[in-house]
């Protein structure tokens, strides 16, 4: 494919990661061969070298086979990256979402773009990313803060495949910059200032992917996943709408896009952990398994939890939880989710219940 990145936007600016995971690298890879001047915090030392190391050019424990641009550095120094940055891609999985950035709550400057990747809904306080965040970054800073999502592999992003993602933010002008500080020809920018839908279908995608992954580990067929994957995008729309998510939204990239790649890719770490659970490992064991994060396995506990509260009837999300929390047996919450009161498959009362909610 020939290389066009940087057609569309000239301006160059610095960019700092703060997460050196598997998407934390693949953004900072990005941003780094469009030429801004990027420098990626990583927790671990490790990952640090490795990025550094001129033989290596790897994150070998995140991102192992994908090298990086030669530009691109890396830092364990996370005030460095902070002070170096004129945007932040925040990419920390949910759980370490505060603790990290309340570490650089008093390094942040009132100018810089805050931009989440992150995907999840915390436990306990039910808090989405957003929530988070202007909980514990500074007042100035509450109008800079933006979201990216959307379907995007991060082993895809890696390797330049073209990716099209949604930039969220209640101002529409930090998302237009946003969107064309990172938008290429291979990596196309949307951009809307429906944050709670965004960040609401990135969230609750991760469920209906492991969803799909039990049902495909237990081989109930392509019916059944596509069942899963459509019904699915009924809850998620109904809860999100009751948070105060335009439903519009979840036919977006942010919502339907990313349930079907989740649903469907392979690469999804959230299918895989279902995938396995279906085949009869237990949780514990295939998280112990994994380095990376599944983060539909927590979300599942605080959807299940916001849905009982909003009073949303969310049934698939329901029988994950069980599954996962709860042990409960995947076929018999199967046949007990499908054999529910017959309805009309479009039920205006229950969008009009979750629209009353906001
Ligand atoms: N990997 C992917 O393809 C995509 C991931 N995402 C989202 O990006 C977020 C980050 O995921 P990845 O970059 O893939 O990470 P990862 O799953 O590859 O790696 C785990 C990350 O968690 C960090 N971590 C572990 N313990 C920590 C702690 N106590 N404090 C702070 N950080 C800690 C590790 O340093 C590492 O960066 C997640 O919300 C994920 O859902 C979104 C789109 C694509
Ligand atoms: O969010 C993702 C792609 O858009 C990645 O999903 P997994 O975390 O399931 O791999």
């Amino acid at each position: 494919m020939t290389d066009t990145s940087g057609q569309l936007s000239k301006e160059r600016t610095n960019v700092g990661v703060i997460g050196g995971g598997a998407w934390g690298t693949a953004l900072a890879m990005h941003a780094a061969a469009m030429g801004h001047d990027t420098i990626i915090w990583a927790r671990e030392k490790e990952v640090a070298e490795s990025i550094n190391d001129p033989a290596v050019k790897e994150n070998t424990t995140y991102l192992q086979g994908y090298k990086v641009p030669e530009a691109l550095r890396a830092s364990n120094d996370i005030k460095a990256v902070v002070a170096h940055a004129e945007i932040l891609l925040m990419v920390i999985p949910t759980p370490f979402v505060a603790a990290t950035m309340s570490t650089i709550r008093d390094s942040l400057r009132p100018e810089q773009i805050i931009v989440s990747c992150t995907k999840g809904i915390l436990n306990d306080t039910l808090e989405t990313v957003n929530q988070i965040l202007t909980r514990v970054v500074p007042e100035t800073l509450h109008g800079q803060l933006a979201y990216l999502s959307g379907p995007s592999f991060a082993a895809e992003v890696a390797q330049g495949m073209p990716t099209a993602v949604t930039i969220a933010s209640k101002s529409d002008t930090v998302a237009a910059r946003v969107q064309l500080l990172l938008s290429t020809p291979r990596f196309r920018c949307y951009r809307t200032t429906d944050v709670e839908g965004v960040e609401l279908g990135g969230a609750l995608k991760n469920v209906l992917a492991l969803a799909c992954g039990i049902s495909d580990g237990l081989n109930f067929g392509c019916n059944g996943r596509a069942a899963l994957i459509t019904r699915g995008l009924s809850e998620m729309t109904r809860l999100a709408v009751a948070l105060g998510a335009h439903p519009l939204t979840m036919g977006g990239l942010a919502g339907m896009g990313d349930l079907v790649l989740t649903c469907t890719g392979d690469l999804s770490r959230n299918r895989t952990v279902g995938i396995r659970l279906g085949k009869g490992e237990k949780l514990k064991d295939i998280i112990d398994s994994m380095k990376a994060v599944a983060e539909g396995v927590l979300t599942s506990r605080s959807a299940h939890q916001l849905a009982q509260k909003l009073n949303v009837e969310c049934p698939i999300i329901a029988g994950i939880y069980k599954v996962i929390h709860e042990n409960a047996d995947a076929r018999a919450v199967v046949s007990e989710t499908m054999s529910r009161e017959l309805r009309a498959e479009v039920d205006p009362e229950l969008f009009e219940a979750a629209a009353r909610q906001r």
